[in-house]
């Protein structure tokens, strides 16, 4: 869907000004989102399948019952980041510039386990604020595994099933956590299908979705810890993101030369595939830094 925008998203503290009605009311299907997946996101064939149905789902539901809760969980560079910006551009002409998109990083804006009470007012009064001003409007939360134990539990009314709350209706949001935690256990699955010769896209939601959530309910590092948004069900899909292999950061190099509009060397894009670190230390698999660094990498070669 297209908002009719834009300005700026909601920096620590700021209180969101009413926008002109004209602003609210267009909104329109962009049809970039499984497009831009199935060409862009490497390896994720679980994301790619649950996103969509998710999202698109919900943009259709004309009678949500509640907003649209998503939690990305994953090793590191595996395209959780990449993934949110694709669907705030799927909805929003600007992106994650709209001024309809908020992005929160737990160590940028809650920093002090101190603080903790002020966090939760300030969370509550942004999110009512920006809702009250654009019912679609969309938050992400970045790093939750280093937000503080019992931060993310002040949202819990927003994201639950009232029809009003003071007046304001929350059932057009869409929510996403992204997170480190929990990637160990989808590795644990992804390992165990390839040392039984098993192919990665043979891996279901079923396989990896019900103990990704409890092991993130019981990770004292994840921000989910004993959490009421999961003991009461209102995280709609957690989204696992698989490790990525050779053949993904292959994919990843190939891109960023081209996109820098270099020809691909052939012998230049092994290298940098070749640099990159491969866990477990037996197999060598799975990218410890996903697709990350690749960018940094291809300074080397190609700019003097
Ligand atoms: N699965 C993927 N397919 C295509 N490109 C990818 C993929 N994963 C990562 N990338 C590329 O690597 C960059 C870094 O990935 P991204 O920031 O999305 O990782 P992340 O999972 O959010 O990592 P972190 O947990 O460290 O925040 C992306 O901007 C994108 O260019």
């Amino acid at each position: 869907m297209t908002a009719r925008e834009e300005a700026r998203g909601p920096a620590a503290g700021v209180s969101p000004r009413p926008a002109p009605a004209s602003q609210l009311t267009v909104w329109s299907l962009r049809p970039a989102l499984q497009e831009n997946l199935d060409r862009k996101l490497f390896g994720q064939h679980l994301v790619n399948k649950v996103v969509v149905k998710a999202v698109k789902g919900f943009l259709n539901n004309t009678n949500a019952k509640k907003p649209l809760a998503l939690s990305l969980h994953g090793w590191t560079g595996t395209g959780k980041n990449f993934v949110s910006k694709i669907v705030a551009e799927s909805i929003y002409k600007r992106g994650l510039q709209s001024k309809y998109v908020h992005q929160f990083v737990a160590t940028l804006h809650f920093p002090h386990a101190p603080s903790i009470n002020l966090y939760k007012d300030q969370l509550q009064s942004w999110i009512r604020g920006n809702v009250s001003i654009c019912p679609r409007s969309l938050f992400i939360f970045d790093e939750m595994d280093k937000m503080h134990a019992g931060l993310i539990d002040s949202i819990k009314p927003f994201l639950d099933y009232y029809e009003l709350l003071d007046g304001v209706s929350y059932r057009q949001a869409i929510f996403i956590f992204l997170s480190n935690a929990g990637a160990e256990k989808i590795t644990e699955v992804a390992l165990d299908f390839w040392r039984n010769g098993r192919t990665r896209e043979d891996i279901q939601l079923t396989d990896i979705q019900n103990a990704l959530s409890v092991s993130v309910f019981n990770n004292k590092n994840s921000g989910f810890w004993h959490s009421t948004l999961i003991d009461r069900n209102l995280i709609d899909y957690f989204v696992p993101f698989l490790p990525l292999e050779y053949k993904h950061v292959k994919m990843c190099v190939r891109v960023e030369i081209e996109s820098r509009g270099y020809v691909v060397d052939e012998d230049i894009l092994t290298r940098i595939a070749d640099e990159m670190t491969y866990f477990p230390r037996e197999e060598r698999i799975y990218s410890d830094k996903g697709c990350k660094t690749v960018d940094a990498k291809l300074d080397y070669y190609y700019d003097f």
